[in-house]
């Protein structure tokens, strides 16, 4: 079936941002006296949000709701000074992109990073590339797995979901595509292992970005 746009997920997929992610993290933990988690712990707790990430991160015993505020927006002021901790665009995007572009195929973000923040990365790294949108996690919005987001964007771009492809790295992102009814893919490059997407129920696995290529006619 011919592919009519791509939807991306942005952290393990595009971008590679768990250095800034866990260094930031790391700190509120340090800062409140509990045990840090190393970078493949991290990329485990990553793919939620923020809220979900820190709830995830933190002692069983620190978990009421005040207390994951107050660590939420200790998160987020540290992520506001490292966001870009390492950060990086994987290899193979940018051709990927470019392919994309030169065909005519729209593309466009699907994130559950806060959107301000998500936009903010974009224009740093990707800043050459047309995106349709940049839609990230908004107070009151419904996060992923939600499809609204994905469907709002296929409309958006005037195509059907079924020849929309959603390329993510995630449990998360496999659940989302198929409740918008778009093509699965799932990247094994990012935060999750070939293993833990298959048992997620993915579809079709590809390994480096250019293997899209091969799944758009
Ligand atoms: O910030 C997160 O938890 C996940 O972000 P993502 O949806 O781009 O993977």
């Amino acid at each position: 079936m011919k592919v009519e746009a791509v939807i991306f997920d942005l952290d393990g997929t595009l971008i590679d941002s768990i250095g800034g992610i866990a260094f930031a993290l790391n700190r509120v933990l340090t800062e409140n006296g509990f045990p840090v988690h190393s970078i493949e712990t991290c990329k485990q707790l990553v793919g939620n949000g923020f809220v979900d990430l820190v709830r995830r991160a933190v002692p069983e015993e620190h978990r009421s709701e005040a207390e994951i505020q107050r660590y939420v927006s200790q998160l987020r002021a540290e992520y506001d000074r490292h966001w870009d901790y390492g950060m990086r665009v994987y290899d193979g995007i940018e051709d990927l992109l470019v392919h994309l572009q030169s065909r005519g195929i729209p593309f466009a973000v699907d994130t559950n990073k806060d959107e301000g923040v998500a936009r903010r990365i974009v224009e740093r790294y990707l800043s050459r590339f047309k995106f349709f949108r940049v839609s990230g996690t908004t107070p009151g919005m419904p996060k992923k797995p939600d499809p609204a987001r994905a469907l709002e964007m296929a409309a958006g771009m005037g195509v059907t979901p079924r020849r929309c492809i959603y390329l993510g790295d995630s449990e998360v992102d496999i659940m989302t595509a198929k409740k918008a009814g778009m093509i699965q893919i799932s990247a094994a490059w990012g935060f999750r292992s070939p293993d833990d997407l298959c048992r997620a129920g993915a579809e079709r696995i590809i390994h480096k970005p250019m293997d899209l290529v091969s799944c758009l006619e």
